[in-house]
C-alpha cells in the first residue's frame, strides 16, 4: 500500500498538475493506494502522524510536494523503522531532489517509486531554538540562523514566488531575494559550541547554516561534498566580511566556492550550539518556524529510509 500526502499548491499549483497526471498512471497499473491533500500550513504533519497512527507496520509514504512539504512529513513521522520514503519532487527549489538526483519527471520519479533500484538510509537534523521555552524541528537538507533565514522570512511572504513560479522560474525567488537582503544585512555577535568541547566566539556574523545536504535555497550550493549518509552535519559559518564585499559571496556560493575563502568557516560536527547577542531568524529547509538569539543543531545518523 502506498499513502502519497499530496501539497496542491506546491510550486503555485504544479502539485495538483502533477497529481493528475500520477492519479492516472496509478489507476493503469492498479497500484492500491490512498491519497490526502495537505490544505494549509502543518497540515503534512498532521497527516503523517494520522498515517502512522492508522496503518502499522511497514508502510510506504511518498510525498508529491516541495522542499517544504517534505519537512512537515518528516517532522509527523514517529517510527522510521516502519517507513520507506518515496518522493515526486514538485516544488519551487527542490533541493533535496537536486542532491538525490531525483527526477523532476513526475511519471519517471513515479516509476522509481513504483520500482525502485534501492533505498538508502538517509541522515535527518533537528534544531532546537530557544524563546521561552525550547522547541525542536527535524530538517532534512538544511536549517541555521542569519541572512540566509531573513531570505527565507521574506520569501514566505512574497508574491515574487507565485509570479515567478508561473514562468517555471520559482528556484530563482531566493537568489532575487537574497541580492535584496543585501542591503539590509544586520550581522550577529555570536559564540558557538561544537559538539559540546570546542568553544569559539565570532563578531560580525552573516549567517551560520546547518546542513545535512549541499543545497539550499534552490540550488545554492551552502555546502558542497556534504554527505546526507555520513551522521555529520557540515556547518558553513561566514563572519567578519565587509558589507561591500557581501555582494561578491553570493556568484561563490553558487557554485560552493565561497569555502576557501577567509571570511568562511567550513567544517563537519555532529551537534553545534550557537548563542548570539540578539534574535534573528531561523530556517529549516527554507520554512522560518521563529526568531531565537540560542539555537542547537544536530545530525541524526541514517535513520529515513529513502527509496531511490
Ligand atoms: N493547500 C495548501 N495551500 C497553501 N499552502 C500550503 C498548502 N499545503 C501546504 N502548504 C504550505 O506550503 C509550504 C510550501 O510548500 P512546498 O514546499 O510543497 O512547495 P514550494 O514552496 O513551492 O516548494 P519549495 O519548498 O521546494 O520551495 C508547506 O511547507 C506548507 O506549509
Amino acid at each position: 500500500m502506498y499513502h502519497f500526502l499530496i501539497n496542491p499548491n506546491s510550486s503555485s499549483g504544479k502539485g495538483i498538475r502533477y497529481w493528475q497526471i500520477i492519479e492516472k498512471e496509478l489507476e493503469v497499473q492498479n497500484i492500491s493506494y490512498t491519497a490526502d491533500f495537505t490544505q494549509y500550513e502543518g497540515h503534512a504533519t498532521e497527516l503523517a502522524e494520522e498515517i502512522c497512527r492508522k496503518y502499522k507496520g511497514i508502510k510506504n509514504i511518498v510525498v508529491l510536494g516541495g522542499d517544504g512539504t517534505l519537512n512537515e512529513v518528516i517532522n509527523g513521522i514517529d517510527n522510521y523503522d516502519e517507513v520507506f520514503l518515496g518522493y515526486i519532487p514538485s516544488g519551487s527549489s527542490n533541493d533535496l531532489a537536486r542532491s538525490l538526483k531525483i527526477s523532476k519527471k513526475p511519471l519517471k520519479a513515479l516509476s522509481n517509486v513504483l520500482k525502485p533500484n534501492k533505498f538508502t538510509y538517509l541522515d535527518y537534523g533537528e534544531i532546537t531554538y530557544h524563546k521561552k521555552e525550547a522547541k525542536s524541528r527535524k530538517f532534512i537538507c538544511s536549517s541555521g540562523t542569519g541572512y540566509d533565514a531573513s531570505v527565507c522570512v521574506e520569501v514566505q511572504s512574497s508574491e515574487l514566488k507565485k509570479k515567478l513560479n508561473r514562468f517555471g522560474a520559482g528556484k530563482f525567488v531566493y537568489l532575487a531575494l537574497a541580492i535584496k537582503q543585501l542591503f539590509k544585512v544586520d550581522f550577529l555577535n555570536s559564540t558557538i559550541l561544537i559538539d559540546g568541547i570546542k568553544k569559539d566566539h565570532f563578531k560580525n556574523v552573516l549567517l551560520i547554516s546547518g546542513m545535512i545536504h549541499p543545497f539550499e535555497g534552490g540550488g545554492l550550493m551552502m555546502a558542497p561534498g556534504a554527505d546526507p549518509r555520513d551522521g555529520k552535519l557540515n556547518v558553513c559559518l561566514v563572519h567578519g566580511m565587509p558589507q561591500a564585499i557581501v555582494m561578491l559571496l553570493l556568484p561563490t556560493i553558487i557554485f560552493g566556492k565561497h569555502i576557501k575563502l577567509k571570511t568562511v568557516k567550513y567544517f563537519k560536527c555532529s551537534s553545534i550550539e550557537i548563542i548570539s547577542d540578539r534574535e534573528a531568524a531561523i530556517h529549516t529547509d527554507g520554512e522560518t518556524p521563529a526568531f531565537s538569539s540560542h539555537i542547537s543543531i544536530r545530525c541524526i545518523p541514517k535513520k529515513i529510509r529513502m527509496i531511490l
